[in-house]
């Protein structure tokens, strides 16, 4: 049977899905009927929210088509923004990113709504960037392209590369992005530990060792973060973990070691891993993210010993066209099942 436009579910969207391919939009089409509005201000969007639902609802699904280097954001994606439609019977939510701190999922969860995410497209991009930058952090690339550009030939008397063969990773957190880092430092003949909620199953570990949170400060010439933010890994990094404070915890962590963060910048205490780097408790840094994106903390800017990325590690030539693909995904499994396909919470 054919529906017909009267009996189409109603979606509402933010931003038009401009990079993904005109069937898989053309597809869709035919299930729903898409109103769209466009990026703002929170206060903005939700005003346009509010206003859609009242003018064009009720909707059963509301997909975000933008890119966290857009700005402004509506975030955060709360019952302010997104109250009328919860309210009106809206089921589905889903937008860009492997993340989403900027949603308040215990909302979503206390309404029977499902949020969804786009696992699938940030892995591969993000994992090839972390190893890059683990490779320029163990070269210490950032001080050396300093001294060239300087004019300054290579001076050995300054800390020298790090061996990887010789090197210990522990990667905290260990997801799709965390699992394929793994490996690709693996063929650089790192050692690879991890630190997970829970250990992996045996086929999943591939060569890297489940170990505590402890056994990872205290083996790791390296740690890479891939764990979301919330509110137990908020600040996990913070005094204790990275400075000369007398924690327990410190005590047990290397002298000299490098920190690498592709997560999410609030993982770190950042006023502390500046600290750490000025005092050599931490040799170097390779960071994607940072605590008050787009503010870079100055400390970082000023160090030798960082490398920075604007938030750009999964950035790629085809990264939006995958990603409109797997909002679309999510929302065409929620049309035909009544569930998207990444879902992050139990309802
Ligand atoms: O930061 C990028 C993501 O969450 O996918």
């Amino acid at each position: 049977m054919t529906l017909t436009s009267d009996i189409k579910p109603k979606v509402l969207i933010l931003n038009a899905p401009d990079k993904a391919p005109i069937d898989s939009v053309a597809k869709l089409k035919e299930m729903a009927e898409f109103y769209s509005i466009e990026q703002a201000s929170h206060d903005a969007v939700a005003g346009r929210i509010a206003e859609a639902v009242k003018e064009k609802g009720p909707f059963a699904a509301f997909v975000v088509f933008i890119n966290w280097w857009s700005r402004p954001f509506p975030w955060p994606m709360d019952e302010a923004l997104v109250g009328p439609l919860v309210e009106t019977g809206c089921k589905m939510f889903s937008a860009g990113g492997a993340g989403y701190d900027f949603v308040d999922v215990k909302y979503m969860t206390s309404k029977g709504v499902y949020y969804a995410n786009t696992p699938k497209m940030p892995a591969l991009r993000t994992a090839d960037s972390t190893a890059m930058m683990i490779l320029q952090a163990l070269r210490g690339s950032s001080e050396r392209e300093a001294d060239a550009r300087a004019g300054k030939w290579f001076d050995p008397s300054k800390p020298l590369a790090k061996d990887a063969r010789c090197s210990t990773l522990g990667i905290v957190g260990m997801g799709n992005i965390g699992k394929l880092v793994s490996e690709h430092m693996q063929h650089f003949g790192m050692k690879v530990i991890y630190y997970n909620r829970n250990r992996l199953p045996l086929d999943e570990e591939k060569g890297a060792e489940y170990v505590s949170f402890e056994e990872i400060l205290v083996r790791s010439d390296v740690i890479s973060l891939h764990c979301p933010l919330n509110e137990n890994t908020r600040h996990l990094f913070n005094k204790e973990a990275l400075t000369t404070l007398s924690s327990a915890v410190f005590a047990r962590m290397k002298d000299g070691m490098i920190i690498v963060n592709t997560s999410r910048g609030a993982v770190i205490d950042e006023n502390a891993l500046v600290e750490a780097l000025d005092s050599g408790k931490v040799l170097r840094a390779a960071l994607d993210v940072y605590e008050f994106e787009p503010q870079i903390h100055p400390g970082l800017i000023a160090s030798k010993h960082t490398t920075l990325f604007p938030h750009a590690a999964v950035a790629n030539e085809t990264f939006e066209r995958d990603q409109q693909m797997e909002i679309l995904l999510n929302l065409e499994s929620f049309l035909k099942t009544g569930k998207p396909t990444h879902v992050v919470n139990d309802v």
